[in-house]
């Protein structure tokens, strides 16, 4: 099942001036002076760091994956890349989550160059993001681009909004699954997988 694409680039009609005077609010909001020595120079810096949080909005994570190699020398087994590290941030808290994802996959003729796995991950995690939703995300562009005979993504999360603040539980991770095909039919493709990225602290 494939989710509908977020716009590459969603309707901005915000201002840099608006978003800089939205700091200056946030920080009369904690009890600040925006007009302060120190704080005069915050609300470009935000503006400029959302910039960098958010450049998902941006990116095509579909592109990424748009040349692919058709002959690897036959290569035809599992291919997978783990420990992705990650940053983005939570769309209820607007936290960071910070984390690393896994992605296999069994080609079926169609393979593409590793690093745009890890970009596809990037794109969709420099978004406001529920993790669970992020994790299917990964799963389905890699479904849509490659057809391949399987995918599965495993995702690894701290949630600041959970350690930081609310019920301040430090060195919880959230772990979510998303795994489409052989990946979800044949428990030994699955096992294969799981074994191959070994989650957890203990490796
Ligand atoms: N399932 C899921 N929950 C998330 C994610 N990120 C944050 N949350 C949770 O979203 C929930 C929002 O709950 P609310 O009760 O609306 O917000 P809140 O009052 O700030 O909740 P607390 O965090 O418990 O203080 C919280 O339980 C968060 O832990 C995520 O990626 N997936
Ligand atoms: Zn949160």
């Amino acid at each position: 099942m494939s989710d509908p694409q977020p716009p590459a680039s969603p309707a901005n009609d915000v201002s840099r001036d608006q978003a800089e005077d939205a700091v200056r609010v946030l920080l009369r909001w904690a009890g600040e002076d925006p007009a302060r020595e120190g704080l005069l120079d915050t609300p470009k810096r935000v503006a400029k760091a959302y910039r960098d949080w958010f450049s998902g909005y941006q990116l095509d994570p579909d592109e990424y994956l748009a040349r692919t190699f058709k002959e690897v020398c036959g290569y035809d087994e599992m291919i997978v890349l783990r420990d992705i590290e990650f940053e983005s941030h939570c769309e209820h808290h607007m936290a960071p989550i910070i984390g690393k994802a896994h992605v296999g996959y069994l080609p079926n003729g169609k393979v593409v160059g590793i690093s745009k796995l890890a970009r596809v991950v990037d794109a969709y995690a420099k978004r406001f993001q529920v993790q669970e939703k992020m994790t299917a995300q990964i799963a389905n562009c890699i479904e849509r681009a490659l057809q391949p005979l399987g995918v599965g993504v495993v995702i690894e999360g701290a949630h600041e909004c959970m350690t930081t603040r609310g019920v301040h539980k430090r060195g919880v991770s959230m772990i979510t699954s998303k795994m489409l095909g052989s990946f979800r039919e044949d428990a030994r493709t699955r096992a294969e997988f799981l074994q191959f990225i070994d989650v957890g602290p203990g490796r």
